[in-house]
């Protein structure tokens, strides 16, 4: 089999992206997925997306993560499957498309996605961190000079230690400005930290505003693979909230297998 394969990355997280909408990639072989999103023997990957049609919406996505498992909600994915839907005429610069969390619309303008992701009715306030869903499970700590942070070993430690085999995403914080938080994250499903994750930075922006770290109802925040913005209403909850920041191709391929 032949499969055609597009390569995007939204703030450094990356992602193979297939058009499935004539359904012939295997979905249920995750050893592929896992070759194909592998640094080594494959072209190497956060993650994997499949584009597909869907019934009442512009498209469906399905998504991986790194190893080979499908997983919920992924922010900056969603923002790469806009611009993947954009460059094949599936939609111009607005769609309203399904996702493992429901339904989301986005808009795209010169590469710049605006995604919103779904309400957030609780968040769970710990002794030192926060707990909430944001699509994906986000756990959400503010710790001192991120900078020389050991994420992937503190990572680890809370997402097997805390949140059992199910996990959680760990996004460990510091405050920039008032309106300003940098972000380092520590990914469930790649079980490494990547260079951004954007239902993680949805988490800490609202997480940092029911912690009255901020009064901003729109947060930029900086990772490791660029800047991302997030804007929110707050309201018995938080309601309309997007995520905004570019997302680009990297290339294509083609493989045999
Ligand atoms: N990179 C993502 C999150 C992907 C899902 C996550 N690894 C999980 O399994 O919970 C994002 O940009 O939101």
């Amino acid at each position: 089999m032949r499969i055609t394969f597009f390569k995007y990355q939204g703030t450094g997280n990356d992602f193979v992206i297939i058009d499935n909408r004539n359904l012939y990639f295997p979905k249920e072989n995750s050893e592929l997925v896992a070759t194909l999103c592998d640094r080594k023997f494959g072209v190497g990957a956060d993650g994997l997306i499949l584009l597909e049609n869907d019934p009442d919406l512009d498209f469906n996505m399905v998504y991986y993560n790194s190893d080979g498992n499908t997983s919920t909600m992924c922010g900056n994915g969603g923002r790469c499957l806009v611009a993947f839907a954009q460059f094949l005429g599936v939609i111009d610069k607005e769609c309203v498309f399904n996702a493992i969390d429901g339904k989301h619309t986005a808009t795209i303008d010169n590469g710049i996605v605006s995604l919103q992701m779904k309400d957030v009715s609780e968040v769970t306030t710990k002794p030192n961190s926060f707990y909430l869903d944001t699509g994906s499970p986000h756990h959400v700590q503010l710790v001192e000079n991120l900078k020389d942070f050991n994420v992937p070993i503190e990572g680890a430690k809370l997402r097997y230690g805390i949140y059992g085999e199910s996990g959680s995403n760990i996004n460990f914080v510091e405050q920039k400005a008032d309106d300003s938080f940098a972000v380092r994250t520590y990914e469930r499903g790649v079980e490494n930290e990547t260079l951004s994750c954007g239902t993680g930075v949805t988490a800490v922006a609202i997480a940092m505003y029911e912690a009255g770290k901020t009064n901003h109802t729109k947060i930029d925040i900086e990772t490791e693979g660029g800047y991302l913005a997030v804007h929110f209403e707050s309201v018995n909850g938080y309601k309309n909230v997007f995520l905004v920041g570019p997302a680009r191709q990297v290339f294509k391929g083609e493989l045999e297998c």
